[in-house]
């Protein structure tokens, strides 16, 4: 598991925090730290305690217990109004007014929002999602993609330092979240740390540097390749011709192997301790048996694997 970083240089740093609404629990005992312009990926199930937890650090409802800072700032009900000055939410609805056209929106927020030097920061928020051609498109009009790109210059117009995307592709297709994950892709460039909470497996696996994985408590948290290592045996995966007649005198004993069990016909799933050992080894014995090998591969868990084992474990629990 990642330490994460250094008191005192963290963009964000949470400590035991929890919020309850009357006898509901939206989150408990969450300790974490993202670093200065890190992509952190916040994951878990529907009523998991994500938004919940984005609108505490953001100041929009306060903590019931625990502490944290945002920004380097603490987070108490006196320092809101300069945590609100340093980050910026873009939320899971956009919330533009559908009438007022794409520059008139940013000019009503940046109003809003006391933006110094607006028209600049309304430019160059529009040229950082590439909407800089659609100024005068009426917000009603744009497809839901074009929108989000909308929603996403209003969050970048204070310059945060911290930005929080509340499941920012959420209903779009895969061509639109892909220009939405460019985006952001450009925004690391630029420095900025990212809080993302997403329910795309894969987003969060392709965007972020580490990822958490919350249930009302939180579950686990790392770099994705740390987590698939953390939770599974390294596996080989053989093919071969034939069934083998006995595959326990072809794998006992072999370097690096710690077990076997069939997966479908003529297949077979190795335990392995490390694949560069173990592969070679497997292969010459196979040859040895007069099996005709198809291939052997190395078994690569996705994030998607570790996401469900901790949510099954949860289900299971409840269960139990
Ligand atoms: N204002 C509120 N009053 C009472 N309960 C609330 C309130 N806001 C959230 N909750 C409850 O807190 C829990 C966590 O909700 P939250 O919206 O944070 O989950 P989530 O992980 O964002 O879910 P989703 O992925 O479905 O958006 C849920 O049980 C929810 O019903």
């Amino acid at each position: 598991m990642s330490s994460g970083t250094a008191e005192g240089t963290a963009a964000l740093s949470v400590r035991d925090l929890s919020k309850r609404f009357g006898d509901r629990v939206a989150f408990e005992h969450v300790s974490f730290e993202v670093a200065r312009g890190e992509i952190f990926g916040f994951l878990g199930p529907n009523g998991a305690g994500k938004t919940t937890t984005v609108r505490t650090l953001g100041t929009l409802i306060a903590p019931t217990s625990g502490s944290g800072t945002v920004a380097g700032i603490p987070l108490t009900p006196d320092n809101g109004v300069a945590i609100r000055r340093r980050i910026a939410i873009m939320p899971e609805s956009p919330g533009l007014y559908l009438r007022l056209s794409v520059a008139e929106n940013l000019a009503c927020f940046a109003d809003l929002y006391e933006v110094p030097k607006p028209r600049e920061r309304i430019d160059s928020a529009l040229r950082a999602v590439n909407l800089a051609e659609r100024t005068r498109d009426i917000c009603g009009t744009l497809s839901k993609g074009l929108r989000q790109r909308v929603a996403l210059a209003r969050a970048l117009l204070s310059d945060p330092e911290v930005l929080f995307l509340d499941e920012p592709t959420s209903g779009l297709d895969p061509v639109a979240a892909r220009d939405v994950h460019e985006l952001i892709d450009g925004l690391r460039r630029r420095g900025v740390t990212i809080f993302l909470t997403t329910h795309r497996l894969e987003e969060a696996e392709r965007l972020c540097d580490r990822v958490a994985i919350l249930n009302t408590t939180l579950r686990t948290i790392g770099r994705p390749s740390e987590l698939r290592e953390q939770l599974f045996t390294r596996t080989l995966t053989v093919r071969v011709a034939a069934v083998l007649p006995d595959p326990d005198r072809v794998f006992a004993g072999l370097p690096a192997v710690d077990g076997w069990h069939p997966d479908g016909s003529a297949g077979y799933v190795l335990a392995v301790t490390d694949p560069t050992v173990a592969a070679p080894a497997v292969a010459r014995a196979l040859v040895t048996a007069g099996a005709d090998v198809l291939s052997i591969g190395e078994s690569h868990h996705s994030l998607e694997d570790v996401y469900l084992q901790f949510v099954d474990e949860d289900s299971e629990a409840r269960r139990g």
